[in-house]
């Protein structure tokens, strides 16, 4: 007798759902980062109104077509429990469209207290549950560990920060260990731990910006490596072949006010994340393809 999954359960590791969408509709992850420059640009009010026009806006024009959205928890936290609201409406919606919903809430603290994020962002039936979010491990990466756990019993995934896009990352993320790794190829080797044996992907992915340059770091995790940087910080998708080398397959180039600035129109925002994409899928193209283990 065939069992059928409980309720909310995803049937497909978030690995491997992560595969097929950038795969069918094209590697590109938009963020959705209502800055209040954005919305005066777009003729709304910096408030609640404006906020939710603008999600709502970019939610309806890119969520049937883009693999995966990141929408920016910060600038949604600014307005309080409407601006929250608000959030859980881009959730809701860009997931019941078909994309991919990141939560880039970029959390972090000891074991106890993640284990309240968990059940925020990573357990089926919470009004904020995502398919992925994003955590630092610089409080260590075993006080990740409730997520983890989470994300794996509920299909979902986590994005973890190994090397950032800001210049003011390299600090602490390249800075030494007592073995001589760099803090941040620590992480990288524990989210290879994680992911081990998983197919086609892993559900435990890194950030690694795309403006770095030679990362200079062992990149091969067997996940996906989220590459933010793309567009308003200087980086471009021909770029990521010389960052991500051999791994450039698995990586989820990430654009905000790149993609953003070309509203308010639906016609212009899919314009630009049609361009990205493509301009992405010709670099993975020209690195190899998806790499493969
Ligand atoms: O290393 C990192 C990690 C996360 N981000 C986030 O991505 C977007 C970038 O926005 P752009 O407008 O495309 O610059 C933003 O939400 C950051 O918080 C990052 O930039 N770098």
């Amino acid at each position: 007798m065939s069992q059928s999954a409980p309720p909310h359960q995803q049937t497909q590791s978030f690995g491997a759902r992560l595969r097929r969408a950038m795969d069918t509709r094209g590697p590109l992850c938009v963020g959705i980062d209502p800055h209040a420059s954005l919305l005066t640009d777009w003729g709304l009010n910096d408030d609640v109104a404006g906020l939710e026009r603008f999600t709502l806006t970019v939610v309806e024009a890119l969520a049937d077509r883009v693999a995966v959205l990141k929408p920016q928890s910060a600038f949604f936290e600014r307005f309080g429990s409407r601006g929250i609201a608000v959030l859980e409406r881009a959730v809701e919606d860009g997931r019941a469209a078909g994309a991919l919903v990141l939560m880039d809430a970029k959390r972090g603290d000891i074991g106890s207290t993640m284990g309240a994020y968990a059940a925020t962002y990573l357990t089926p039936g919470s009004p904020l549950f995502s398919d992925a979010v994003t955590l630092s491990p610089y409080l260590g990466f075993g006080s990740l560990r409730p997520a983890l756990d989470a994300a794996r019993d509920g299909g979902s995934g986590v994005f973890v920060l190994a090397l950032t896009s800001n210049p003011e990352g390299a600090e602490v993320q390249r800075s030494t260990a007592d073995d001589g790794r760099s803090l941040a190829q620590v992480m990288l080797d524990h989210m290879r731990e994680e992911n081990a044996g998983a197919q086609p992907l892993g559900s435990v992915g890194a950030v690694v910006g795309a403006t770095l340059g030679e990362s200079g770091a062992d990149l091969d995790i067997n996940g996906p490596l989220l590459a933010p940087g793309i567009g308003a910080q200087g980086a471009a998708p021909e770029d990521l072949p010389r960052v991500f080398g051999r791994q450039t397959g698995n990586v989820l180039p990430s654009v905000s006010r790149g993609v953003l600035r070309h509203g308010p129109g639906a016609a212009g925002l899919r314009e630009a994340a049609a361009r990205f994409a493509e301009a992405s899928r010709a670099a993975v193209a020209g690195a190899g393809g998806t790499a493969t283990r």
